[in-house]
C-alpha cells in the first residue's frame, strides 16, 4: 500500500466545492445547537441591516422633503436601536462561532492524531515528520479559521445580498437588472478563478510541510551536523526550503487577493450605474429622490457583502486546502487489519513460523526472497549476516512492523494476522537498535506499554525487578527508578538506553524477545549481565539475537544466516563458524 501522503493527495479525485463543503460541514454537525442560534443571530442582523435604507428612504421623501423634523429625530432613534442590535447580534455570532471552531480544532486534531497512532510502519517511513507535524498543527488552523470568522459571515452576506437585490428588482425592475449585471460577471469570474487559488494554496500548505520538514531532520540530528562541521549544508537546505516557501506564499498570496480588486471595481461599476440610470429617472419623473437613496444605499447592501464574500471566498479555499491535506490522512486505513482466522493457538508446533515468506518495502523491489524458518520454544537463536542483509527486516516481520507480501507468518500456530496488537506485543518483545525512550524517569520509560505494573509503586516495582534479575541493570542509574529522561534520551549513554529498552522488554515477560544489536553499545561486563538475564529467563522464552559481534552469540542453540535477502541454517556455534572457515554454506 502506498503510504505517501504527497503522492496519495495528487492521485485523489477532485472534489466539487459542494462534496468539500459538505464534508467540512459534518466537522461541526454535533453543534447544531449553536450553529442555529449563529445563523439565527446573523439573519437578524441582515434583516436589520436591510430595513435601513427602506426607512432612510421613507424619511427622506414622507419627513425631509416635507420638513417634518419630528418624525425624522423618530426614525433616526429608530434606526440607531436597529443599528445597536444589529452590532449585538454580530458580536454574539463571533463568539459563539468562535467557540465552535476552536471546538472543532480540537477534535479534528484529536481525530488526526490517534489516526496516527494506528497507522502502520509503512506509512512513517514513507512520509516526513515535520510535514505531518505541520498537517497537525497549521492545517487544520485554516479550517478553525473558516468556521470561527468565515462561515457565519459568509451566510449573512448571502442573506444580505439576496435581500438586497429583491429590493433592488422590486423597487424598480431595470434599475436593478442594470445594477445586478456586474454581479453575474462576479460570479462567472469566481467560477473560473477558484480552482486556480485552491491549487495555490494547496502547493503553499505543501511547502510549509516541507520547510517543517527541514527544521525537523537538522534539529533531530545537530550532533552529527555539528561533528561533521556540516551546518552550511543545512543552511543551504533549509534556505531553499524557506525560498520556496516564499515563492509559494507569495503566489497564495496573490491567488487570495485577486478577488479583492475585481470585487470592487465592478460593484463600483454597479453603484455608477445606479446614480446615472437613477438621476436620468428621476430627470423623467419616474423616481424619486429618496428612493435613489434607499436605492444607493440597496446597491451598497449588495455589494458590500460582495467584496466581503471575496475574503471569505479565499478563506473557504485555504480551508478546502487544508481539508485535503488532513482528510487524506483520516482516509487512510492501516495496511494491517487483524485477520478472521478459524486456526487454533497450538502450543504443539514451534513458535515461530515463516512459510515462503516474500518481502519488500517498496513495490518491485524484494528484500526478503523465499525465507521458511521454524523457531522453537525456549531456544536461543542468532541472526547473523553482512550489514543490509536483512536481519532487522526478518525480525520486523516476526514482531509484525510490516506483513510480508506473500507467505505467512505464523506465531503459535496461527496467523500473526489474526492477533490483535496487544496480543501480538504481550507475545513479541523486540529490542529495537535505536532504542527510543519518552521524556520522563526511568520508572516511566520501563513501564512503557506495561499495563501489568503501571501502578506499582516503587518498592513494589524493585522487587518484581530483583524477581526478573533485572537489578544489576537498575543500579547502573544515577537515581534508580527516579533517574531522569529526555526524550531521544540525550541525558544518558547509548548502552544505558539500550538497557532500559531491554529492561522495558524483558519485564513484558514475553514468548519471544528479539535483540537488536541489543548489545552493541554495552561494556563487556554489562554484556554478561545481560547473558545471564537472559538465560534465566522462563525457560520456554525463545530469544532471538541480532548481532555482529560473534561473542554475543556463543550460546546460540542455531544460527541463521542473512545476506541479500536469504535465511540459511548453520547450525550451532562451532558449525556456523566451521562453515565459515571452510567457506561452505547448508542450508
Ligand atoms: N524503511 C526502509 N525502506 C526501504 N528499504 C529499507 C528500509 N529498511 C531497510 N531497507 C533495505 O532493506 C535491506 C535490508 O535491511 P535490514 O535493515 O533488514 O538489514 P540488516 O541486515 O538488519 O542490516 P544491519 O546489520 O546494518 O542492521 C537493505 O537493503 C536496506 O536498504
Amino acid at each position: 500500500m502506498n503510504y505517501n501522503l504527497n503522492q496519495l493527495g495528487q492521485q485523489r479525485p477532485k472534489t466539487s466545492t459542494l462534496a468539500a463543503l459538505k464534508s467540512l460541514l459534518q466537522l461541526i454537525s454535533h453543534e447544531r445547537r449553536n450553529l442555529l442560534i449563529a445563523l439565527v443571530a446573523i439573519l437578524l442582523n441582515s434583516t436589520l441591516n436591510l430595513l435601513g435604507p427602506y426607512l432612510i428612504g421613507h424619511t427622506i421623501d414622507t419627513y425631509v422633503v416635507h420638513k417634518q423634523y419630528h418624525g425624522v429625530l423618530v426614525f433616526a432613534g429608530i434606526l440607531l436601536s436597529m443599528y445597536l442590535v444589529a452590532l449585538f447580534t454580530s458580536y454574539f455570532q463571533t463568539k459563539l462561532m468562535g467557540g465552535v471552531g476552536q471546538r472543532m480544532l480540537f477534535t479534528l486534531r484529536n481525530e488526526v492524531f490517534q489516526k496516527l497512532q494506528v497507522l502502520p510502519v509503512g506509512f512513517f517511513n514513507a512520509n516526513k515528520a515535520g510535514d505531518l507535524i505541520s498537517r497537525v498543527n497549521n492545517d487544520t488552523d485554516k479550517i478553525n479559521s473558516f468556521f470561527s470568522q468565515s462561515l457565519m459571515q459568509f451566510i449573512g452576506s448571502i442573506a444580505t445580498m439576496t435581500g438586497a437585490g429583491i429590493f433592488l428588482l422590486v423597487i424598480n425592475i431595470r434599475l436593478g437588472v442594470a445594477a445586478l449585471v456586474p454581479a453575474v460577471l462576479i460570479v462567472l469570474f469566481t467560477r473560473i478563478v477558484s480552482p486556480w487559488v485552491k491549487k495555490k494554496n494547496a502547493v503553499n500548505m505543501s511547502s510549509v510541510g516541507g520547510m517543517s520538514a527541514e527544521i525537523q531532520e537538522s534539529l533531530g540530528n545537530f550532533k552529527v551536523i555539528i561533528a561533521f562541521n556540516r551546518r552550511d549544508y543545512f543552511r543551504q537546505r533549509f534556505q531553499t526550503a524557506n525560498q520556496q516557501n516564499y515563492t509559494t506564499a507569495k503566489g497564495a498570496g496573490l491567488a487570495n487577493n485577486i478577488f479583492v480588486p475585481v470585487y470592487s471595481m465592478l460593484s463600483s461599476m454597479a453603484q455608477l450605474t445606479v446614480l446615472l440610470y437613477g438621476i436620468y429617472l428621476i430627470a423623467h419623473q419616474e423616481f424619486s429622490v429618496g428612493l435613489l437613496v434607499s436605492y444607493l444605499a440597496y446597491a451598497t447592501n449588495f455589494y458590500n457583502p460582495l467584496r466581503q464574500l471575496a475574503a471569505l471566498w479565499t478563506s473557504f479555499q485555504v480551508a478546502m486546502a487544508g481539508w485535503d491535506r488532513v482528510s487524506v490522512i483520516l482516509s487512510l486505513d492501516t495496511n494491517l487489519p487483524v485477520m478472521e482466522t478459524a486456526e487454533e493457538v497450538s502450543a504443539a508446533g514451534p513458535l515461530i513460523e515463516l512459510k515462503n515468506v516474500h518481502f519488500g518495502y517498496l513495490p518491485g523491489k524484494e528484500i526478503l526472497h523465499n525465507i521458511s524458518l521454524q523457531l522453537q520454544r525456549g531456544k536461543t537463536y542468532a541472526f547473523v549476516g553482512p550489514t543490509g542483509g536483512g536481519k532487522t527486516t526478518t525480525a520486523s516481520l516476526i514482531a509484525r512492523l510490516y506483513d510480508p507480501v506473500s507467505g505467512t507468518v505464523l506465531l503459535d500456530g496461527k496467523d500473526i494476522r489474526s492477533y490483535t496488537a496487544t496480543e501480538r506485543t504481550k507475545k513479541v518483545g523486540f529490542i529495537l537498535q535505536e532504542p527510543f525512550l519518552f521524556t520522563g524517569t526511568v520508572k516511566e520509560n520501563i513501564l512503557y506499554g506495561n499495563e501489568q505494573y503501571a501502578a506499582y509503586r516503587n518498592e513494589a516495582l524493585e522487587e518484581v525487578i530483583k524477581n526478573a534479575n533485572l537489578q544489576s541493570l537498575l543500579t547502573i542509574f544515577e537515581n534508580g527508578l527516579e533517574t531522569k529522561v529526555t526524550s531521544g534520551g540525550d541525558s544518558i549513554s547509548l548502552g544505558q538506553k539500550q538497557l532500559i529498552a531491554f529492561m522495558r522488554a524483558v519485564l513484558r515477560n514475553p514468548d519471544v524477545l528479539i535483540l537488536d544489536e541489543a548489545t552493541a553499545n554495552i561494556d563487556t561486563v554489562t554484556e554478561q549481565l545481560l547473558e545471564d538475564i537472559l538465560n534465566k529467563l522462563p525457560a520456554t522464552t525463545t530469544r532471538i539475537i541480532i548481532a555482529h559481534r560473534l561473542n554475543t552469540i556463543e550460546n546460540a542453540d542455531e544460527i541463521y544466516f542473512v545476506n541479500s535477502g536469504e535465511v540459511t541454517r548453520a547450525g550451532s556455534f562451532e558449525d556456523a563458524v566451521d562453515k565459515l572457515l571452510k567457506g561452505k554454506r547448508v542450508s
